[in-house]
């Protein structure tokens, strides 16, 4: 029984002691994405966008191991303020329409690179 490390080169490299991704049997492990732009390498403005760039990362993590957004069992959504609760939710909602996985959602005091968003998962992959 062996672990596969996943790390997509169209991710940003993390620069920090951390794979992405890590495949064990059928089950992904993705660490918390941080919503660093793909194209831009740098965070967009606001938590609806900061939102919906850590989602894409965490989607294409799970891509990359044969995993896909519908076979997330678990997320863990990090916040700097709960404040945006809603406006993370709205984001949050459109990536898991129906059937969503398990999930806690929590206040920091503080993020990497003082991010306003990250999101981690585990998601059980078909291939
Ligand atoms: C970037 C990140 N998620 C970490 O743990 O450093």
């Amino acid at each position: 029984m062996s672990r596969t490390v996943i790390a997509p080169p169209s991710l940003t490299a993390p620069g920090v002691p951390l794979s992405p991704g890590i495949a064990f049997e059928n089950l992904v492990f993705v660490s918390g994405q941080l919503p660093v732009d793909s194209e831009t390498g740098s965070f967009p403005e606001g938590v609806a966008a900061q939102t919906k760039a850590s989602l894409a990362n965490l989607k294409t993590v799970l891509e990359a191991a044969g995993a896909s957004m519908g076979g997330v069992v678990k997320t863990t959504v990090f916040l700097k303020d709960m404040n945006d609760f809603a406006a993370m939710n709205a984001i949050y909602a459109e990536a898991f329409p129906s059937e969503p996985p398990a999930r806690s959602a929590i206040e920091v005091a503080r993020l990497p690179k003082d991010a306003l968003v990250e999101i981690e998962a585990v998601a059980i992959r078909t291939r």
